[in-house]
């Protein structure tokens, strides 16, 4: 396809960046479910809420090693005077204690196991002194103890039918430990979305090729995997596509039909060989904006067909970064059931001045630190959409709005925490 004039890629209406969420945040639909092993379950969201089956702990459970009795009995314990009782029985954790304790007996227990019945509390064994007398072993303690110390109740921590996990929830260690407890080897996450990868531009070598004069490797769907993977996703990745629409067209609409969404990269401005506005006009799905009132990434391009999206990300690195974590990554978390789908704000005082004046939103590239107990945060770089040395060093984008001539240091800004930072 010839270059041509085409409507669309010079008259743009810019939305702002949080209606250019929302349009696309309204149309995100859950993706389907699949079960898993818990050890495979890592990263993954769960597809539905978990309910505890039993009380944690489900026994009263000793938090030391010493010895059960009831507390009452050690009134007036004190090294004049102290408590002798008499052991009755050993407890290893795992056993079931066959003999009840009353005010004159003990029982050898250990940590994490099961108190037995008649003891209300499990004293330390370096506070008492144990003894033998007619083949019978005593202790005497020398301090009182009160009723519940050292005895975890049933249901101390989890009490049955409580809500321990929420759908969306992601696994990580502790929801592993949760899991594993419960008994739930086994469990239901929502699947991967599949994300096909498309960087454009007759420019983009393969990345084993050495370089020409012109030209240069293909980054972005490589950063592109990356991002898909750290939000959930399955990045496929496809060959580059030089600036011919037609050849776009073609490849994007076959790659549809095996994933569940697309992303493309370049193409999206107004040059002659942007290609993807000739896309966007051609093709019989829906745009949802084509212009975002943010730099980097002002001619970030989404659309919808056959109810998948097609994302048009700026083929400048810096700005392709920022569309995905604005834009990519809350249907990625949507599909997956995360409740809070927009990556998460914060705020933290600029650490130095960024002195420009700006007509949109600006979403710089940020390094968070703590400094006298305040959050400041700095630029990890210069801050141009055709750079990409910063985008590793960042965990944050610091947003700075509009006019005047810019932000100073000192001035409580807001910033975005990166996905991958989350
Ligand atoms: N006359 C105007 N020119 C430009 C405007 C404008 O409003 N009027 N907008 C500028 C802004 S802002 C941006 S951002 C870029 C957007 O460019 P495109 O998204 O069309 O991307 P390309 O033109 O294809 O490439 C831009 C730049 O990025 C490099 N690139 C592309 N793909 C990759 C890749 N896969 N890996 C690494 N680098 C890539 C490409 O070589 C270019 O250098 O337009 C401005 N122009
Ligand atoms: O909007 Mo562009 O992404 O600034 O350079
Ligand atoms: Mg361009």
């Amino acid at each position: 396809m010839e270059p041509s004039y085409q409507p669309n890629r010079f008259r743009r209406k810019a939305v702002q960046v949080e209606e250019a969420q929302r349009k696309i945040i309204e149309l995100v639909r859950l993706g389907e479910s699949e079960v898993v092993r818990l050890e495979d379950a890592f990263g993954r969201r769960l597809a539905c809420d978990v309910h505890a089956a039993n009380d944690m702990p489900h026994f009263r459970r000793s938090g030391m090693d010493g010895f059960a009795v009831q507390a009452e009995a050690t009134a007036g314990a004190s090294p004049e005077s102290p408590v002798t009782l008499e052991v009755i029985e050993n407890i290893p954790c795992g056993s079931r204690p066959a003999k009840a304790v009353n005010g004159k007996t003990a029982s050898r227990i250990m940590t994490g196991a099961m108190v037995p019945d008649g003891a209300d509390a499990v004293i330390m064994l370096e506070m008492t002194e144990t003894f033998e007398r007619d083949g019978k072993t005593f202790i005497s303690i020398k301090k009182e103890i009160l009723a519940g110390q050292n005895v975890a109740p049933i249901g101390v921590e989890v009490t049955t039918g409580e809500l321990i996990l929420e759908k969306g929830a992601k696994i990580n260690a502790g929801e592993a430990a949760l899991l594993a407890a419960f008994g739930i080897g086994e469990l239901s996450v929502f699947k991967r979305p599949r994300v096909a990868i498309f960087s454009t531009g007759s420019e983009l070598l393969d990345i084993h090729s050495p370089l020409e004069p012109g030209k240069i490797r293909n980054s972005n769907t490589y950063m592109l995997a990356m991002l898909v993977r750290d939000a959930g996703g399955i990045p496929q990745l496809h060959e580059s596509i030089p600036d011919d629409a037609e050849l776009a067209m073609r490849r994007i609409s076959a790659a549809m039909a095996a994933s569940d969404f697309v992303i493309t990269t370049g193409g999206v401005s107004v040059g002659d060989y942007d290609i993807m506005a000739d896309i966007f006009d051609a093709w019989d799905g829906t745009m949802l904006f084509n212009k975002v009132t943010m730099r980097p990434g002002s001619p970030t391009t989404a659309g919808m067909w056959k109810e998948k999206f097609l994302f048009a990300l700026s083929g400048n690195p810096g700005a392709c970064f920022v569309g995905f974590e604005l834009f990519v990554r809350p249907v990625l978390w949507g599909m997956q059931g995360k409740m809070e789908v927009t990556p998460p704000k914060a705020t933290a005082f600029l650490g130095e001045d960024f002195q420009k004046v700006n007509a949109y939103h600006r979403f710089v590239r940020g390094k968070s630190y703590v400094e006298n107990g305040r959050l400041l945060v700095k630029q990890t770089g210069p801050d141009r959409s055709s750079l990409m040395l910063s985008i590793k060093d960042s965990d944050c984008l610091i947003v700075i709005p509009p006019g005047g001539s810019g932000t100073s240091a000192g001035e409580l800004v807001d910033i975005i925490k990166l996905g991958w930072a989350e």
